[in-house]
């Protein structure tokens, strides 16, 4: 069987060298070109890419998947910073490009998908529920993507299950003392020097308290995913949010 021909935008950075390394290390995966910034994005056109591997910056990952949708290569991105705003506009390119996949995953690491499954379990049997994210101080965006994805889920399964918002009696306060709101759940974002990607979702009732935590400790623990998302975003065009899509949790 022929190897995939992939290829990492962002290949100098912390998550883009270690998915050098496990392309590099995969038996049914071939590495044939890793571009940071300054390269030309041609040079994915000109290996012939199937899937490129995006872990750059907010700033600049729009541009590159417009780069990839256009040309028909999928895209297994890792960077975070996204808004509804973005997502619409990333849609509305691969409506141009039928037989493309975007997979965007907040996270690869499969610890903290499960987390968020959990989460999503729990979310209606608790009268509250904050997030605190916390990570090393070299991340460009506040919550973390992840932190962002995993109150949305709980909101809707809030929402389902008909569940009101929840107490929170505070009538004065320090701006940014209550964290930031999503989807009407508080997130609060540490950042730390020692730390690299940490998450505790915390569900409180009347006598009782659930904490789901998950701690990435190094960067190639989110490699399995990355890979995963590889394998799977070629047989699935057009957007795919979050890899639990290609985990099976439900069997
Ligand atoms: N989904 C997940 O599981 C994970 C996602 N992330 C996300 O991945 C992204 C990258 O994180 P991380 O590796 O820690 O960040 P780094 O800053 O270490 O790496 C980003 C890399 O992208 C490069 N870059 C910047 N602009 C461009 C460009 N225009 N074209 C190509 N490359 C460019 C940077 O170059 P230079 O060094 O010159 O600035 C750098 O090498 C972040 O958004 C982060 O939130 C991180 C960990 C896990
Ligand atoms: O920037 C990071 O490091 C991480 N970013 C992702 C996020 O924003 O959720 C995933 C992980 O938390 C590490």
């Amino acid at each position: 069987m022929s190897k995939l021909r992939v290829a990492v935008i962002g290949a100098r950075g912390r998550m883009g060298s270690e998915a050098v390394r496990a392309v590099e290390a995969a038996d049914d995966m071939e590495l044939v070109a890793a571009v940071g910034r300054g390269d030309s994005l041609d040079a994915l056109a000109d290996a012939g890419t199937q899937v490129a591997v995006e872990l750059t910056h907010p700033d600049v990952v729009m541009g590159n998947l417009a780069f990839c949708v256009e040309r028909g290569i999928h895209a297994v991105v890792g960077t975070t910073g996204w808004t509804e705003e973005r997502l619409a506009e990333l849609r509305a390119r691969l409506v141009d490009s039928p037989d493309t996949g975007v997979l965007i995953a907040p996270n690869f690491g499969i610890g903290a998908i499960l987390s968020m499954h959990f989460a999503r379990q729990a979310a209606r049997f608790f009268e509250s529920v904050e997030i605190v994210e916390l990570h090393h101080p070299n991340k460009a965006d506040a919550p973390s993507g992840t932190a962002v994805r995993t109150a949305e889920v709980i909101a809707e399964a809030r929402r389902a299950a008909g569940c009101p918002p929840q107490p929170d009696a505070t009538t004065t306060a320090l701006e940014g003392a209550r964290g930031a709101t999503v989807d009407g759940v508080p997130v609060h974002a540490v950042r730390l020097r020692g730390l690299v990607a940490h998450q505790e979702i915390l569900f409180g009732e009347e006598g009782e308290i659930l904490t789901i935590r998950h701690d990435a400790m190094n960067r190639t623990s989110f490699m399995p995913g990355v890979l995963l998302g590889i394998r799977r975003i070629v047989e699935r065009p057009g957007l795919t949010r979050g890899l639990e899509h290609f985990m099976d949790l439900d069997g």
